[in-house]
């Protein structure tokens, strides 16, 4: 079985057990995460200026014809063909001169002829614009010699938005591509989503702020600073970042305060099996709902989520590896609905593998992948590496995206499809 076939079957094959918790499919666990999730309510209008990356809460409609008259597609001259008569050359005068930017002067009259430049309003009375190179110039006079087709690099009113079009819908995410078509349907102002407000609380006694004076047994901190980064969108408040010790009573008191104030708390650590994973029991004292724990998925395993209050929980995994893997896999489409984001298009898509494959099955295997050309069928080829360490991040900054192989699947030849996920859509 080729290992997209497994993807569009929707079912991993994983719905095995880690003796204490069923883990459930992927698939299944991003239909939860869908069922359970609800859009942020509260808009804001923001200048256009000012809202790259943020989703829009209402139309984006033209409020004018784009472009707003027929205007020149060249620098030239723009005559009347039909007054054109019998054969060229003809020898026509000059009567006015349109910069971009001028209104015409009057007429063109049959037989004579405006100068025009790109982006200028075209004259009535001209039906075709001919490129200067395309003419000579004798003094006053402008002589062509053959006769230009109706239409002619002219653009014409309306040929790109007519008035009250829906030029962007409700939930589109506004990039640079969005921005151009805002400003020209003419919005000045937008009416946006507000920010989601996210706080992250990452876990662990032996975790240190990066660089900083270490004990024997502590290890740097790279979950915050790898989330916070995640988190440094223009559609996220980040309104807290708490490093918090593996204590009940802190967890609990930190976990109370951010679901008074996000509306999605991510954490990191604590959610696996062991005496010291507090996560789920001070969740428990919060009276929070859990609607997952624990997903067929390797790395990633403990993966979690939940409502604390009003907020909503996604638990991360400790291993930084892993907590990264799963912000993709979960974090990005539990954004997308908070923020009520409209998805156009898949995030995944299909490469070959560029090597074979030989694992012991049973999770779905997520590994980094990169990105290395085309196959001789035109068919992106991606490399990665033979085992996953989810403690291990050193080889992430050379790779693209993120590649999944079917719980099922012991082997895969060179040259299997796969899905990826790049890592550069949010
Ligand atoms: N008996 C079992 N033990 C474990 C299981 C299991 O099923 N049974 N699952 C393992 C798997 S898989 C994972 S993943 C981890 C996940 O555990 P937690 O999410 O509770 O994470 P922690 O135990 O707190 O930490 C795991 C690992 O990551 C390091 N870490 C934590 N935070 C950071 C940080 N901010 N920066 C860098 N590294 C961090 C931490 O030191 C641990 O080494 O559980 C397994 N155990
Ligand atoms: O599920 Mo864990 O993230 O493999 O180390």
């Amino acid at each position: 079985m080729k290992a997209i076939q497994a993807f569009e079957n929707g079912r991993c094959g994983c719905e095995t057990s880690n003796g204490a918790s069923p883990l459930i499919s992927m698939d299944e666990a991003l239909r939860r995460l869908g069922e359970h999730a609800r859009p942020i309510t509260g808009t804001e209008t923001e200048a256009l200026s000012l809202a790259t990356g943020r989703v829009l809460a209402d139309p984006v409609l033209a409020a004018t014809m784009t472009p707003p008259f027929d205007s020149s597609a060249m620098d030239g001259y723009a005559l009347d063909s039909a007054a054109l008569w019998g054969e060229g050359p003809w020898r026509l005068p000059v009567t006015q001169r349109i910069p971009a930017g001028a209104e015409s002067t009057g007429r063109v009259a049959g037989g004579t002829a405006a100068q025009i430049f790109t982006g200028a309003p075209v004259p009535l009375g001209a039906d075709a614009v001919v490129p200067q190179e395309h003419v000579a110039r004798d003094g006053n006079l402008v002589i062509l010699d053959r006769r230009p087709q109706p239409g002619l690099n002219i653009r014409r009113a309306g040929g790109d938005m007519r008035p009250g079009q829906t030029v962007l819908g409700a939930g589109s995410r506004l990039g640079p591509r969005e921005i151009a078509a805002c400003a020209a349907a003419g919005a000045a102002r937008v009416h946006l989503i507000r920010p989601v407000r996210v706080a992250l609380l990452v876990t662990g006694n032996e975790v240190r702020p990066a660089g900083a004076d270490r004990g024997a047994a502590e290890i740097w901190d790279i979950n915050s600073p790898m989330l916070s980064s995640e988190l440094s969108r223009p559609d996220i408040h980040l309104i807290d970042v708490i490093q918090g010790a593996d204590d009940r009573t802190h967890l609990r008191r930190a976990l109370a305060d951010m679901a008074k104030a996000a509306d999605l708390i991510v954490t990191t650590g604590g959610i696996s099996v062991g005496e010291e994973d507090h996560v789920k029991p001070v969740l428990g004292e919060l009276e929070a709902t859990v609607h997952f724990s624990g997903v067929a998925i390797k790395p990633g395993k403990p993966v979690s989520f939940g409502q604390i209050g009003t907020a909503s929980w996604l638990g991360l995994p400790g291993n930084p590896l892993s907590a990264l893997v799963i912000w993709h896999i979960f974090g990005l489409p539990l954004l997308d609905i908070l923020s009520g984001r409209q998805i156009a298009e898949q995030r995944r898509r299909h490469v070959v593998a560029g090597k074979p494959v030989f694992r012991k099955p049973g999770r779905c295997e997520v590994r980094p992948a990169r990105l290395m050309g085309f196959d001789s069928e035109g068919r992106e080829i991606v490399d990665f590496g033979n085992t996953v360490n989810s403690a291990h991040v050193a080889d992430l900054p050379g790779t693209d995206g993120l590649i999944f192989i079917p719980a099922e699947t012991d082997r895969l030849p060179e040259g299997a499809l796969l899905e990826f996920q790049p890592f550069n859509r949010a």
